[in-house]
């Protein structure tokens, strides 16, 4: 049950971002869920989350340590089944069927829906490797298709012109924020229809955060985005859509503005205004 806060609820904190503000969001639903529930042995982690995510969109997921943003993000691509001891129940749909069930193929699936976590994880091998890999693993083949999905993947993650001369160097050789763009480009590589993005700028400087989050803005046309931070002005400033967890709840979801400007759960002002965090 939710606290509905009447009266003025000036949130001042956060100036909401333009970019966001005039994304034009659109109604094709790629991925939704349904009364999920997580369990982490007898911890019941998330409670009938039902959220629907949509292309063209960034969906932020905001609220306090512990409130099961991650178990919600890593839900979605059925990342918890790495986790001994968690259990997901309810309905995660995706390309007109449950995903959520046993005989999903987790390999084919983490290719249309793909994730990026808080510390960049290169392979350790070259930056062309890097890319080309999982492709490679799908049975893209011909060095020319190759090398062409490695510049579209590295453009779109706006990394090309940084790395094109020495794409045979290690992928340690990048600095953090490169490494993390790198990353993205490996996803990017796969033509995902959704992106998971799991706290993705938070080892990164002031600089590195605006560059993931143009990439973000540049990417997102084509899919859905879904992002978890802790970064309240990150949030309004490339979210479409913002998400509110509170103790395993998603108390409040709506349009970004609407949830920073004028938010309806008391639970969500307090958040907001920095009563908790
Ligand atoms: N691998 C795990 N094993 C057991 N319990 C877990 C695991 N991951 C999360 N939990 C539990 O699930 C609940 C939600 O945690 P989760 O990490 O999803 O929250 P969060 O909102 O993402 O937190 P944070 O912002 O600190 O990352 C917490 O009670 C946490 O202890």
């Amino acid at each position: 049950m939710s606290e509905v806060i009447t009266g003025e609820t000036a949130v001042d904190q956060v100036v909401i971002g333009t970019a966001a503000a005039e994304m034009a969001p659109t109604s094709e639903v790629v991925l939704e869920t349904h009364g999920v529930n997580v369990y982490y042995g007898s911890n019941h982690a998330l409670h009938d989350t039902s959220l629907a995510f949509h292309k063209g969109e960034i969906t932020a997921l905001i609220g306090p340590s512990g409130c099961g943003k991650s178990t919600f993000l890593r839900s979605l691509n059925l990342m918890n089944r790495e986790i001994r001891g968690c259990r997901v129940e309810g309905e995660i749909i995706y390309d007109g069927r449950n995903i959520n069930r046993r005989e999903e193929n987790l390999y084919e699936l983490r290719r249309s829906i793909g994730m990026v976590f808080q510390q960049p994880n290169p392979f350790h091998k070259t930056i062309y490797e890097n890319i080309v890999f999982a492709p490679k693993r799908h049975g893209l083949r011909g060095k020319e298709n190759l090398d062409a999905l490695v510049e579209e993947s590295l453009r779109g993650a706006a990394l090309w012109d940084e790395v094109k001369d020495k794409l045979n160097q290690s992928a340690f050789s990048l600095s953090g924020g490169q490494q993390q763009r790198l990353c993205i480009a490996r996803t990017l590589a796969m033509h995902p229809d959704v992106i998971l993005f799991d706290e993705p700028c938070s080892a990164l400087d002031p600089i590195s955060t605006l560059a993931i989050e143009e990439l973000m803005q540049s990417v997102v046309k084509e899919r859905a985005i879904v992002i978890v931070t802790h970064n309240m002005e990150q949030a309004s400033r490339v979210s479409n859509r913002t998400a509110f967890f509170y103790m395993g709840d998603m108390v409040e979801c709506g349009q970004t503005d609407q949830i920073f400007q004028r938010p309806k759960d008391k639970r969500l002002n307090d958040y907001l205004t920095g009563m908790f965090s």
